[in-house]
């Protein structure tokens, strides 16, 4: 059966994850409510903005929520402000920004530039058949530094840029922008593993 995968829609590229996951084989579905969580075999966590997405997930009464699915081992990817809420810290969080957490390593916001510094890389990422994925970095986070839990996939120059822990997966970049479903194909093995 294919398992369904949540995309978390309080802001960000949702539409572009929901098509990555149909095309990767998985049913995706969008996840506003507690309700919605619960009913969900795995998360997607997209790019945006991660301190809007900080506190409309507050707002929404999801926070609690999704830290304890989290906790429970529910499979979740995050890319770019994605990452950021997966990160058990922020370097440079902004007043009141919070995470979900989960994966030990800190994370720097920004740290690749603005937006108009914004540009595509190959990168190899280990577990990924088939040669480097075409990164899209968009204001996009880095790795600073990651604990003995966490396992590094890839990096760009020095810094990590995909991350796994467990159930756990982070990029600081946009898969679902390419046309390239190879992480998300590896997020559904993830999900129908832990199913
Ligand atoms: N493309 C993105 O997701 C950008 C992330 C953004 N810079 C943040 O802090 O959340």
């Amino acid at each position: 059966m294919s398992p369904v995968i949540g995309v978390l829609a309080l802001q960000g590229d949702v539409r572009e994850h929901l098509a990555a996951l149909e095309s990767a084989g998985a049913t995706g579905t969008t996840v506003r409510r507690p309700e919605e969580l619960a009913a969900v075999d795995g998360l997607v966590l997209p790019g945006g903005e991660s301190t809007t997405i900080s506190k409309l997930a507050i707002a929404f009464g999801l926070m609690e929520p999704l830290r304890e699915r989290v906790r429970a081992g529910m499979p979740a990817y995050g890319s770019c402000a994605g990452m950021i809420m997966l990160a058990d810290k922020i370097l440079d969080p902004r007043s009141g920004q919070e995470t979900i957490g989960g994966i030990d390593m800190i994370v720097r916001r920004n740290a690749f530039g603005r937006q108009n510094e914004s540009f595509e890389a190959a990168v190899d990422v280990a577990g990924i058949e088939g040669g480097p994925v075409e990164g899209v970095f968009i204001r996009a986070p880095w790795v600073e530094s990651v604990g003995a839990r966490a396992d590094v996939l890839a990096r760009h120059g020095e810094h990590a840029v995909a991350v796994r822990q467990g159930n756990l997966l982070a990029t600081s970049f946009h898969p679902e922008l390419t046309g390239d479903h190879r992480v998300h194909r590896l997020f559904a093995a993830m999900v129908r593993a832990a199913g």
